[in-house]
């Protein structure tokens, strides 16, 4: 069921709050928090809010759904937006883990940053935005390797993502949904009337694999 909010700011307030509740829950009951950030347009304002939040991000680790085989200092970067607009302020502290490296290749990349994800999980909150595709993460429609990031029975977390498909089109790694499935709460952030359409057709796309599994809790936010 799509939760609906006014406006982007109300969005990202209520999103921010649901996080921090999670986080802050985790560090009472476990004495630490992990939390998966994403890349995209969606999540910054989220992440503006998250990193003033009075939270003990000492005991916060940080990681990605996804990111862009590229330079951490590109435009393109999931890692640059997270350094830039989630770790700052009090998250400074908090402990990075990326989703990409410097490799000879994506699958290097992926191969290189699987353990590390691995032992992050199981994560406590998961932020993901959803693509005009359907896409979540990096596990997007008309990718060569959608079926094998999509497998439920997978036994990878991070998969390499070739050049390609998306916006932009580069390479990428991506947690696959074996991984997805292991957030104790995911928050879909998503806006537009187009996109909304896309989560209400239930059509197969990556999107709606979250949404029809009953594993792990899902919440979709959405304003126009
Ligand atoms: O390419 C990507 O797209 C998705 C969705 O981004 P959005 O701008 O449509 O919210 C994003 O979640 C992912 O991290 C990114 O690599």
């Amino acid at each position: 069921m799509i939760e609906s909010f006014a406006d982007p700011d109300s969005l990202a307030d209520h999103a921010a709050g649901l996080a921090v509740e999670a986080l802050a829950a985790a560090i009472a009951a476990r004495g630490g928090a992990v939390l998966v950030g994403t890349g995209g347009r969606s999540p910054a304002p989220v992440y503006d809010r998250l990193a003033r939040s009075a939270l003990d991000w000492s005991k916060v680790k940080v990681t990605l759904s996804d990111d862009r085989f590229v330079p951490s200092t590109s435009p393109d970067s999931n890692e640059r937006l997270v350094r830039e607009r989630l770790l700052v302020e009090a998250a400074a502290v908090a402990q990075f883990t990326p989703m990409s490296v410097e490799a000879v290749s994506v699958d290097a990349a992926a191969e290189a940053v699987e353990a590390g994800v691995r032992a992050l999980a199981p994560f406590d909150v998961m932020l993901l935005g959803m693509g005009d595709d359907g896409h979540v993460a990096s596990l997007i429609p008309g990718s060569p390797v959608l079926a094998a990031g999509m497998d439920p029975s997978g036994d990878r977390y991070c998969l390499g993502v070739p050049a390609g498909v998306g916006s932009p089109p580069v390479a990428r790694v991506t947690l696959t949904l074996p991984a997805l499935l292991q957030a104790r709460l995911t928050l879909i952030l998503i806006s537009g009337e187009a996109k909304r359409r896309i989560v209400e057709a239930g059509n197969g796309l990556p999107v709606h694999a979250l949404l029809e599994q009953a594993k792990a809790p899902v919440r979709i936010l959405w304003t126009p």
